[in-house]
């Protein structure tokens, strides 16, 4: 089963990604999807080798944003694509079933075509606002994502479901009760100077009691 806690990369630059990238493993951190917006093809490939070299010294699942060509050249581990991206169907076609697949959701209905397509978890967002995204979707606050969860069981479908967008450290117990899988955050992590604290206190509340 997959890590609870995503860490979804920041920085305008190669090294400033690279580093938040190596603090955010350094720190705890055991997933990273590679977000690297508006940038040249050369400079995301040169990025990803970096990224994924990093993160097979710490074991780390290394996924990355929008770009399957990408993911495939350098073999990541995964995509994560958004209602707007390539289709989640043509990526597996590309990908193969080995690769991790993430879809982006604001809805039940977006969650039940994701999981008809084949994807292997959901990013189901936003939780609240953030200057993280442009163009956000409705945000969803804590009352959606417990009916979303509702419906899910209601239908028997499962699949792993992160909340996304604007969390909090005090945010993650109740969205947990909610019955989501885990959460993926990217400022909280990338800003916050105590990051060995901030890491276990997330992965704290992400598991609980459970063995892992
Ligand atoms: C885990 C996770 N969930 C949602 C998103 C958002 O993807 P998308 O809607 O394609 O937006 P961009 O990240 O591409 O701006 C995500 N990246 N990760
Ligand atoms: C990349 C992304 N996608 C979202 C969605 O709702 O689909 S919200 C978001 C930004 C997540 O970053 P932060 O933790 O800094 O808010
Ligand atoms: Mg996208």
């Amino acid at each position: 089963m997959y890590n609870k806690l995503q860490y979804i990369s920041q920085g305008n630059t190669i090294e400033e990604q690279l580093h938040n990238i190596h603090e955010a493993l350094d720190n705890g951190c055991d997933w990273i999807q590679m977000r690297f917006k508006n940038q040249t093809d050369s400079d995301c490939y040169k990025l990803a080798e970096a990224a994924k070299f990093l993160c097979e010294e710490y074991l780390a699942n290394f996924i990355i944003n929008d770009n399957v060509a990408l993911a495939q050249k350098i073999a990541a581990d995964g995509v994560h694509l958004g209602l707007m991206d390539m289709k989640i169907k043509d990526a597996r076609d590309i990908l193969g079933k080995t690769k991790i697949i993430g879809g982006t959701a604001n809805t039940f209905e977006n969650i039940k075509n994701h999981i008809q397509n084949g994807c292997d978890y959901i990013g189901l967002g936003p939780f609240r606002f953030t200057t993280t995204k442009e163009k956000l979707s409705p945000i969803l606050g804590l009352e959606s994502y417990e009916s979303i969860i509702a419906e899910m069981k209601k239908q028997n479908l499962e699949v792993p479901i992160y909340a996304i967008g604007g969390i909090d450290l005090s945010d993650v117990e109740a969205l947990m009760q909610t019955g989501i899988h885990g959460i993926a955050v990217s400022g909280l992590i990338t800003e916050n100077p105590s990051k060995t604290k901030l890491i276990t206190q997330l992965n704290e509340k992400l598991y609980g009691n459970v063995i892992v």
